[in-house]
């Protein structure tokens, strides 16, 4: 069952996994080779970089073997994927019809490459392991990404909760009124300190000698303006889009 409590629940299980995810990145330098189009590396790229190659054809084996029947996974390449092989599981139908058109995966692999990647790396480090980058790269752009849209289920929650307060701004098509009514600021801020707290407990380099310099996998500071800039924002940007849909 959706309640308020466990949605909630659900995004900070997410916090974990998005900062495994950065861990594991942080094991490769930034690798341009894999983002660059038309990159040598690749001599049969046809304008597409090494990244774009393995995630259409890592998210086509993973459509066949039906990740995407779960309305919590949203593909980066949806006009490529084929059908999935495999039996629906059945679940209990939760949100509305309109939430399965709405995918801003195109907005989060740009904020991805351009201003996440580019300002955490030393642009010229390479070490070869292109493949590599790219299968952390889209592990964890799909975890960012399930987190993100997640926000279908939020919004879904908080319409039931309240339908009368949400119903004239849905029809007015009142964006900024549903933002201002579906944020709440002291829950962003505790979600900004906590994932700043895992960061420095899950990243912590583990030293046996006991000198007092505390080393980082992950500068928690990536993590809270990852939060910040993209995970908060974005997440409102789902709420809302699906809201407007929601009277349809
Ligand atoms: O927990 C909520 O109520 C959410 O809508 C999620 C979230 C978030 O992205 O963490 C977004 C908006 C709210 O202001 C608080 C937190």
């Amino acid at each position: 069952d959706y309640t308020l409590n466990s949605v909630r629940e659900f995004l900070v299980r997410e916090e974990d996994s998005i900062i495994f995810g950065l861990i594991q990145r942080a094991n490769f330098p930034l690798n341009a080779n894999t983002y660059l189009l038309n990159s040598s590396i690749l001599p049969s790229s046809n304008g597409s970089s090494l990244l774009d190659f393995v995630v259409i054809n890592t998210e086509a084996v993973q459509a066949k073997g039906g990740r995407y029947q779960n309305p919590q996974e949203n593909p980066f390449f949806p006009e490529k994927l084929p059908a999935s092989l495999v039996k629906p599981y059945p679940v209990e139908k939760f949100l509305h019809a309109g939430a399965a058109s709405i995918n801003i995966n195109k907005s989060i692999w740009k904020f991805y490459l351009d201003e996440l990647l580019v300002k955490w790396f030393d642009t010229i480090l390479e070490d070869g392991n292109y493949a590599q980058t790219a299968a952390s790269d889209l592990s964890l752009l799909q975890v960012i990404s399930r987190r993100i849209h997640y926000g279908k289920f939020v919004a879904e929650v908080k319409f039931r909760d309240s339908p009368k307060k949400y119903e004239p701004l849905i029809r007015a098509k009142d964006k900024e009124g549903l933002i201002k009514l579906l944020t709440d600021k002291s829950v962003e801020e505790k979600v900004i300190k906590r994932v700043e707290e895992k960061a420095k407990v899950y990243g912590k380099e583990v030293t046996l000698n006991d000198k007092n310099d505390t080393k980082y996998k992950v500068d928690p500071l990536v993590v809270t303006t990852l939060y910040k800039k993209l995970l908060i924002p974005l997440t409102k940007e789902v709420e809302v889009e699906y809201l407007l849909s929601r009277l349809d």
